[in-house]
């Protein structure tokens, strides 16, 4: 028996804590992978629907990393959970997207300013007019140092975080190069409502592993595997806004 969380979507195993600092990328295996491939003495501390999260450390500084599934719904419950139970301050999401922009690659790294979303999740907090969910900006400047720090070039702008992989309005992805979109993605608006609301940091470091303009498309495993650039700015990011 572990701390159940109130949905019984996570239960904290007995032993186990979450570290103030959570990356979260959709997939648990990449979750996973980068739990192996850069934790120090990674330990299991949810398996609950085998949404898998860890906690170990990365240059002397507790990190956790934890899959959020797929979509506002669920990036929105457990990061909910992660910000308002288990003392989580700041979340980095580390996903792939699909590169909307001309000036934007396959395995280039976008960091989302903002994301604006056709989802109802931000309005349903009841602001009149609609909410921008907004990065927090200490977390978005620290990860663009360091990103020029690594040489790795970044896109900083806007993504757009939809409901719907498979749109059913062809012109959307049109509409969304017009507006000077960078990407395309599920989650973020989602998960920066929440640290809104919670008075949290949130940030979305993306990878992009299609483009909607572009023929070229990444595997699944090249997506678990090979988003080093966007893992390392993850982690690095994490540890500096600890101090
Ligand atoms: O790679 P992740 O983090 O899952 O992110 C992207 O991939 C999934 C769709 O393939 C959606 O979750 C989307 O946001
Ligand atoms: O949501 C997503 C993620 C990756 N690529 C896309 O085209 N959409």
């Amino acid at each position: 028996m572990g701390t159940p969380s109130p949905s019984a979507c996570m239960e904290i195993k007995d032993g186990t804590h979450v570290a103030k600092v959570v990356l979260m990328p959709g997939d648990p295996l990449r979750a996973k992978y980068v739990a192996e491939t850069y934790l120090e003495h990674p330990v299991v501390f949810n398996d609950v629907r085998n949404m898998l999260g860890f906690t170990g450390t990365y240059e002397g500084k507790e990190v956790s990393v934890m899959g959020s599934g797929m979509g506002i719904p669920s990036i929105g419950l457990y990061s909910h959970e992660l910000f308002h139970f288990f003392g989580v301050e700041g979340i980095i999401r580390i996903g792939s997207a699909g590169g909307v922009g001309e000036k934007v690659n396959v395995r280039d790294v976008v960091l989302a300013m903002s994301a604006t979303t056709n989802s109802a999740y931000p309005s349903r907090y009841g602001l009149p007019g609609q909410l921008a969910p907004t990065a927090d900006w200490e977390m978005l400047r620290t990860a663009a140092d360091i990103a020029d720090e690594m040489g790795v070039k970044t896109a900083v702008g806007s993504v757009y975080s939809s409901d719907y992989f498979y749109y059913p309005d062809p012109e959307v992805s049109e509409k969304e190069r017009k507006a000077g979109l960078l990407a395309v993605e599920m989650e973020t608006a989602g998960l920066y409502t929440e640290a809104m609301y919670a008075g949290k940091k949130a940030l979305s470091i993306l990878q992009v592993s299609d483009h909607l303009f572009k023929p070229d498309h990444l595997t699944p495993d090249e997506i678990r595997t090979s988003f080093h650039e966007m893992m390392e700015i993850a982690l690095k990011t994490a540890v500096r806004i600890q101090g």
